[in-house]
């Protein structure tokens, strides 16, 4: 599949209370393309049954589901994975996914991190983070000229993340994104019919620009 669109990503106290199939039904349903699973817990067995039924729901939409950190989950599952720079042998990872899984890299604002990741055999190069964060607060910041210095030196997809909302989203597809990687400008809503007008939102920006 191509790697361009929305990239939502979970986040379990956004969405907890029964909010995260029904919340990440409405963002495929508006046009997400990929879908991590971030969640923080040791909870293994929810993990897993959670993981499982988005996985279903991934499959029916026609998406990709991406799980966080965790290789031993995304093998189980047959599925992505994203590693940040903390998280384990990419290198691994790629001889136990193989060849066709989709595995993403944190690259934070380095050029030199994503050259040793596309080395490694990383799928996307994730940059961030662009704007205020209240995901993740304290993650090293990037610019948009980084991106379009990745963007000259690589062709794999480029994941922007942090922050990013539908009125910031413009200016890094610009500037050579593929995929905004969204956390609370998608999930942050209070209804689901807000989350799919929002995903849809982020859709189209891929499609006018
Ligand atoms: C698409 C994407 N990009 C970056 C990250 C951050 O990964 P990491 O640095 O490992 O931080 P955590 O998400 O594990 O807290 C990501 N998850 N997804
Ligand atoms: C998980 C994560 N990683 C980042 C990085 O810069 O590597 S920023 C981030 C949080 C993204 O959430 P939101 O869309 O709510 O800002
Ligand atoms: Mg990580």
């Amino acid at each position: 599949m191509s790697l361009r669109g929305l990239y939502a990503i979970t986040d379990s106290k956004l969405l907890a209370d029964g909010k995260l199939l029904p919340w990440v039904d409405a963002a495929l349903a508006g046009g997400a393309r990929l879908l991590q699973y971030r969640d923080k817990s040791t909870d293994s067995a929810r993990r897993l049954d959670e993981a499982t039924q988005l996985k279903s729901l991934c499959s029916y939409y026609g998406a990709e589901l991406i799980i966080n950190d965790d290789l031993a989950l995304a093998t189980e599952l047959g599925v992505g994975l994203h590693l940040g720079r903390d998280d384990g042998s990419l290198r691994e990872a790629r001889q136990q996914l193989g060849r066709d899984a989709i595995i993403g890299a944190t690259c934070h604002a380095s050029l030199d991190f994503a050259e040793q990741a596309a080395a490694a055999g990383a799928s996307y190069l994730a940059f961030g983070r662009f704007f205020q964060s209240v995901t993740k607060p304290g993650a090293p910041a990037a610019t948009p000229v980084l991106l379009e210095q990745a963007r000259k030196r690589y062709s794999l997809p480029l994941v922007a993340i942090g922050g990013v909302t539908l009125h910031n989203g413009p200016q890094l597809i610009s500037a050579g994104a593929d995929l905004l990687a969204v956390v609370n400008g998608l999930f942050g809503a209070d209804t689901t019919a807000e989350v799919e007008r929002r995903a849809r939102g982020f859709t189209e920006l891929f499609s006018s620009l």
